[in-house]
């Protein structure tokens, strides 16, 4: 957990699209993968453009929520991994698991022992879980929170001085 957190990185939608478009060229230098497993929410948009990059057409969802706004709170899983999904990665099918980031680690632990033999990706990683994923792109600190397009809106920035004019 990182609240209160000192640093922001605000993430536009052309930074994250290039960043994860960063991470399928990666990933597709390490080997191919039959299906991906998405962690919803913020994997959704990374799983979407990767799956579009390397052409992997079977892509499943697991929900998992563990934070409130920026407060960690249990890990709940909401929608498990569906059976024909585990099947295919017990008969030897390359399972990728993408996500947004990893924090602590809490997410991508809880979500590896599902699958345990998958790879697992993410677009940024801080220190506590970077251990936890097998590819990222970009590192922040621990005290920095990532602002995601999805969340922002466009508004007044002050200026840096601190003046009104
Ligand atoms: O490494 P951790 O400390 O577990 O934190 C990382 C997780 O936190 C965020 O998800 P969140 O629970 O906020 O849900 P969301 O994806 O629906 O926004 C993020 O999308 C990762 O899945
Ligand atoms: N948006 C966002 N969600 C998170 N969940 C855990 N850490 C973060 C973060 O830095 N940004
Ligand atoms: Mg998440």
């Amino acid at each position: 957990m990182n609240n209160p957190n000192e640093k922001s990185f605000p993430v536009s939608w052309d930074q994250f699209h290039r960043d994860s478009r960063a991470l399928a060229w990666r990933l597709a230098g390490i080997g191919s993968f039959d299906a991906i497993v998405a962690i919803a929410r913020g994997g959704l948009v990374p799983a979407a453009i990767v799956a579009r990059e390397l052409n992997i057409r079977t892509v499943e969802t697991v929900a998992v929520k563990s934070y409130d706004h920026q407060s960690q709170s249990g890990i709940k899983v909401l929608k498990e991994i569906s059976a024909p999904v585990l099947d295919l990665a017990r008969n030897g099918a390359k399972i990728l698991i993408v996500d947004d980031l990893v924090d602590t680690g809490s997410t991508a632990r809880v979500v590896r022992e599902m699958l345990p033999g998958a790879h697992f990706a993410t677009v940024y990683a801080k220190p506590k879980g970077r251990e936890l994923v097998d590819t990222f792109i970009t590192e922040v600190s621990q005290d920095t929170w990532i602002f995601f397009p999805w969340d922002l809106d466009v508004a007044y920035a002050a200026p840096i001085s601190g003046g009104t004019d």
